[in-house]
Order: C-alpha cells, then sequence, then structure tokens
C-alpha cells in the first residue's frame, strides 16, 4: 500500500482570515513504513493525517493510494474505503462507554457484518497478539488509560487494516503504558506489514518510527531516518526540534 501526496493544500475559514494549514506538501509513503509526523502545535500534523486518511479534503492536491486519488472519490466510496483498509487511534481512545471490551474491539467487523465465525477467530488473534485476553469481558470505564489505549488498537487492527494512522496515541499515556503501546505498533508494523502514519509531539514516541518528517507552518521542513538505533534516532530527533523551535510546545523529555 503505497501513499503518495501530491501538493495538498488546506485552509480553514474565510478569505482575509484563513488559516493556512497546509500550504504545500508533498509526500511519499512505502509500504510498511512506519512514519512519525511532528512539528510545533498548530504546524499541521492533524490535518495532513486527516487529509491523507480521507476524513478531510484538501483545497488543491492528489493523495493517490495504490494509484488511486482519494480526492476524487465520493464522500460514500471514501467512506467505505476507511472501513475496509484503515485503521484508527486517537489520543482520547475514542471507545464506547456502553459497550465492554470485546464488543468495542469487534464494533468495526460488525459494522461490515462479518460472519460471527470470522469476528471470533479475529478477535482471539488480535487480543492474543496484544496479550489483552484476560480484558475481554471488562467494561471500558474500568480499565487503566494504558489498557484502554490498547484496547483501541485492537479495535483499529482487528479489520486488518492496511493503513493505520494514529495521532497522538501516548497523549494521554504515562511512559510505562506509552513504551507497551509503541512495542506493539513496532510488532504490528514488523508482523502484519500494517503501514503506520502517526503524529506526535514526543521524541521518544517518535523514535519507535522508521522516518520522522517535521511539519512547519504547513509545509514539510525536513526528516528524519532512523539510522537503525533508537538512541542515536532520539537524539536526532531532538537535535532536529531544536533546529525548528516551537518552544514548551515540544516534549523533549526522555522516557525511558
Ligand atoms: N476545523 C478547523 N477549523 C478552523 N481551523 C482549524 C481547524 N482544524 C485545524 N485548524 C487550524 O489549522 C492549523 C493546523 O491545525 P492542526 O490541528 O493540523 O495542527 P497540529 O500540528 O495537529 O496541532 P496540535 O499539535 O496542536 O494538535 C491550526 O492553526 C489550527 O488552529
Amino acid at each position: 500500500m503505497q501513499i503518495i501526496v501530491k501538493n495538498i493544500a488546506k485552509d480553514y475559514g474565510k478569505r482575509f482570515n484563513a488559516v493556512h494549514a497546509i500550504k504545500d506538501i508533498g509526500l511519499e509513503v512505502k509500504q510498511g513504513e512506519f512514519l512519525g509526523i511532528m512539528g510545533p502545535s498548530g504546524a499541521g500534523k492533524s490535518t495532513l493525517l486527516n487529509i491523507i486518511s480521507t476524513n478531510e479534503r484538501p483545497d488543491h492536491g492528489q493523495v493517490l493510494i495504490d494509484g488511486i486519488d482519494m480526492t476524487q472519490l465520493h464522500d460514500k466510496d471514501q467512506a467505505k474505503y476507511r472501513r475496509n483498509k484503515m485503521g484508527f487511534i486517537y489520543q482520547n481512545f475514542e471507545l464506547l462507554d456502553s459497550l465492554n471490551v470485546k464488543e468495542n474491539i469487534i464494533l468495526p467487523m460488525a459494522l461490515r457484518h462479518a460472519s460471527k465465525r470470522l469476528i471470533e477467530q479475529s478477535f482471539k488473534h488480535m487480543t492474543r497478539l496484544l496479550n489483552i485476553e484476560e480484558l475481554s469481558k471488562r467494561n471500558v470505564d474500568d480499565l487503566s488509560l494504558g489498557q484502554k489505549q490498547i484496547v483501541a488498537a485492537a479495535r483499529a487492527l482487528i479489520n486488518g487494516p492496511e493503513i493505520l494512522f494514529a495521532d497522538e496515541p501516548t497523549g494521554s499515556l504515562d511512559s510505562k503504558s506509552a513504551t507497551i503501546l509503541l512495542n506493539y505498533m513496532q510488532l504490528i508494523n514488523d508482523k502484519e506489514k500494517t503501514t503506520i502514519l502517526m503524529a506526535t509531539h514526543d521524541a521518544f514516541t517518535a523514535s519507535y518510527c522508521s522516518r520522522v518528517v517535521f511539519v512547519k507552518d504547513g509545509i514539510i521542513f525536513s526528516e528524519v531516518v532512523n539510522p537503525g538505533d533508537r538512541n542515536k534516532f532520539f537524539e536526532q530527533i531532538i537535535n532536529m526540534q531544536r533546529t525548528i523551535g516551537g518552544g514548551s510546545y515540544f516534549n523533549v523529555s526522555k522516557n525511558s
């Protein structure tokens, strides 16, 4: 699943008060990449993720996924594409409190009208992979924040998406829970070959990626490629953050 973003731009608001959230971004993401998107607050990270994931339409430009221009699809076809090929993890989990853990996790499959057998098989596979088998009957309200995010990850992954979008997935987690989640994301990236696009402020979180692009003022300012050593990569990310600036919005604390 190759992603090619060509010259996208996105403004919010009316002419004189317009915010140029994305000015001109081009980007290529290879099949199986774990790409980080960093940058100061308001730089355009979430907007970029939302445009690539078809949750928002750009004003200009193309988003080609395996050669199909997503921006040209009707809303209904975009929604179908998202349901079938994409998974999402957000900072605030977005789990449904009225459903238990298992019901939350299998929801995307139920929405696709998958067979009971397939649902059970996939549920078993995912909960085993993420090591949360014992949580299945619990209420969402009774889980720790870290457990909630792993459950949200299981829900995002149960349909076997080809692309996983994660927007500040560790933003609400303590460092231990963040590390557990990131190790699972890396496992999914390795084992299932899922392409991952993750926006984050946090250098430690970003150090799990294979490459990080830095967005500033709606353009890609630079990128850093993981040299194969997470500690070295962490230092490189921090140096790039310092170069770009962004004041206190950047979290450069190393969690472990
Ligand atoms: N729906 C919207 N309506 C108006 N302005 C918006 C909207 N969404 C984003 N913006 C503006 O677009 C710019 C980019 O926002 P975006 O959320 O993409 O940045 P970000 O890098 O993800 O920021 P953060 O790290 O704080 O989440 C900001 O100036 C933001 O205020």
